[in-house]
């Protein structure tokens, strides 16, 4: 598959190119969970966003990629290399991470002596960037790390990892504590940081406007499975809410449909496979009183409820 910033028009996960990230039937079992089985392809020159509600395993995944935990089984690989348990560091100076938490163990050093220490890991550190960006978001060089403000520690995080310029980020919730403004140049410098084409991006959020502005594909998570890995366009332009007169009875076999909901006015027929529905609407002259987008939320549930149901979830 080519990287979505220059890819033709395609559909869902038909991945033939390069994967920066593999997992080949990857379990790790929680305390109260089960992991996986995981079979993901993650593209390279893309950025692919985590959603999953709470405890589904997005951090999990992240920290496998990371060798911070280990599967009990299955395979992940990472620049087609596959990851041992002893992670080498060849290997890790082509990534840059943010985790979920800061680490406290750093809490008695300066962003400076920080800055300096890992760049000791990352051959093609880059110091003018760091000094820029530290400036840029206001963060004090000279101040131990406990006593800076959770958004200040992760925006310094953030430039820590990125200041090596690694070929792939992993980033857990990068934006939590960050005010609006931050959240603002945190995305713009995401977008300079992908000019390039060939760098990678792995990012759990909760975040919908996050997803929107810097996915190209989305892998959703429930309970330690991925319901579904998809391209973002294409899944907008799949899911689509249609307003018909009628009842809701009446609709419930309709092709692409996900759910007919009774409204006060009508019927409103949810739809993972908007132009099967639209077709089907024409062809028995039903028209469409209105047709929405659907917001990213809102798919996720109703992908949830197609799971416990059973039902087929791909369109
Ligand atoms: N260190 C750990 N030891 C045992 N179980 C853990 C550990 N960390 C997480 N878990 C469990 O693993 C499951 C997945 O957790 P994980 O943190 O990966 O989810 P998440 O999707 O990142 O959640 P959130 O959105 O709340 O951050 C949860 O059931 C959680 O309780």
């Amino acid at each position: 598959m080519q990287s979505k910033r220059n890819r033709s028009k395609e559909g869902e996960t038909v991945m033939k190119e390069s994967n920066v990230i593999l997992f080949q039937d990857v379990v790790k079992t929680r305390e109260n969970i089960q992991v996986g089985p995981l079979n993901i392809q993650i593209p390279q020159g893309c950025v692919t966003a985590i959603v999953g509600t709470n405890g589904s395993g997005k951090t999990t995944l992240l920290s496998m990629c990371m060798g911070f935990v280990h599967p009990d089984r299955g395979v992940i690989s990472i620049f087609q290399e596959q990851i041992q348990s002893d992670r080498d560091a060849a290997l890790k100076a082509r990534i840059g991470f943010v985790g979920e938490h800061p680490n406290s163990d750093d809490n008695d050093w300066t962003a400076d002596q920080l800055a300096a220490f890992t760049a000791q890991w990352y051959p093609k550190w880059d110091w003018q960037f760091y000094q820029h960006h530290v400036t840029k978001y206001g963060i004090p060089p000279k101040k131990k790390l406990h006593k800076l403000s959770k958004g200040m520690r992760r925006k310094l995080d953030l430039i820590i990892a990125m200041s090596p310029q690694p070929e792939l980020l992993l980033l857990d919730e990068p934006s939590s504590g960050l005010d609006p403004l931050a959240w603002r140049m945190m995305i713009d410098d995401m977008h300079t940081y992908l000019q390039d084409g060939k760098r990678s991006v792995v990012i759990a959020t909760h975040s919908i406007e996050e997803v929107k502005r810097l996915a190209d594909y989305i892998l959703f998570m429930y309970k330690g499975q991925v319901l579904q890995m998809v391209e973002k366009d294409a899944m907008f332009d799949a899911w689509k809410e249609f307003f018909i007169d009628g009842k809701a009875d009446d609709y419930d076999r309709v092709p692409g449909l996900v759910k007919a909901i009774q409204e006060r006015y009508g019927v409103r027929l949810i739809s993972n496979n908007a132009e099967k529905l639209e077709a089907f609407l024409q062809k028995n002259e039903i028209p469409a009183l209105q047709t929405k987008s659907m917001e990213l939320d809102d798919i996720l549930a109703y992908l949830i409820e197609l799971n416990d149901e059973g039902r087929n979830i791909q369109r």
